[in-house]
């Protein structure tokens, strides 16, 4: 059994089944149940389900550290907060492996440089096209833009429904999780805190449970 600490980080396995392999694994899971994998409607659906895992789960093959290296400094010394918010995510959750969709609203202090906003959008991506717990999730984006960018501050807030919460289980539709990170003046310093918490207050209501 495998018992890294790093959990969702990639983890370089030498016997990685094939993807022959991994259809196969479909079929049996098809079998179990209840269906013939033979049957017209079905003889394709390995090779999808294959190719829908590549697509779910292809932040493993990604780095987040690289997507923030790319920084510029011509703000003429913006130093205020920067938000991104409403970026829509898709994530799968590590126990049922069913979807986590929701919306992520990541802000920053820049020290000196800024990145260009569509990559703190790629870093939420990256980590959620893995399996995830939303807690690590959270942190994980808050730490990753924290160590690359050291900026004063960072704030991650996800709010997200879980399908194993919907579509099986407990079963309570409408029921969103919320959870946040912050870092740097956003833990510290009050004011900067109650600023971001006033600029989210200002969401626009897109539905992120679609
Ligand atoms: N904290 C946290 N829990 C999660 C997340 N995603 C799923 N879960 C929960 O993980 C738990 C797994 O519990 P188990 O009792 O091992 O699994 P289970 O028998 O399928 O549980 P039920 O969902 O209650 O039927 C459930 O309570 C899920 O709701 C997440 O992102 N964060
Ligand atoms: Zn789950």
């Amino acid at each position: 059994m495998d018992h890294r600490s790093d959990a969702a980080e990639p983890f370089s396995d030498a016997q990685r089944p094939t993807a022959t392999e991994a259809e196969e694994a479909v079929r049996t899971l098809l079998r179990w149940a209840g269906e013939d994998p033979s049957r017209e409607g079905l003889l394709d659906t390995p090779g999808r389900v294959v190719r829908s895992y590549e697509e779910f789960y292809r932040g493993y093959a990604e780095d987040p550290h690289e997507i923030l290296s790319r920084t510029f400094s011509e703000v003429e010394g913006y130093d205020e907060i920067v938000l991104l918010r409403d970026i829509r995510f898709e994530s799968h959750c590590e126990h049922h492996m069913v979807p986590i969709i929701g919306l992520a609203h990541v802000a920053y202090l820049p020290r000196s440089r800024v990145v260009g906003i569509s990559k703190l959008a790629r870093v939420v991506e990256v980590y959620s096209r893995r399996l995830q717990v939303q807690e690590r999730l959270t942190a994980q984006i808050a730490n990753t833009i924290d160590q690359v960018l050291q900026p004063h501050g960072v704030a991650v807030m996800l709010e997200a429904g879980h399908q194993c919460m919907t579509t099986r289980g407990v079963h309570r539709p409408g029921v969103s999780m919320v959870t946040s990170r912050m870092l740097g003046v956003f833990r510290d310093n009050g004011d900067t805190r109650r600023e971001l918490l006033s600029l989210l207050s200002k969401r626009s209501s897109v539905s992120p449970f679609e």
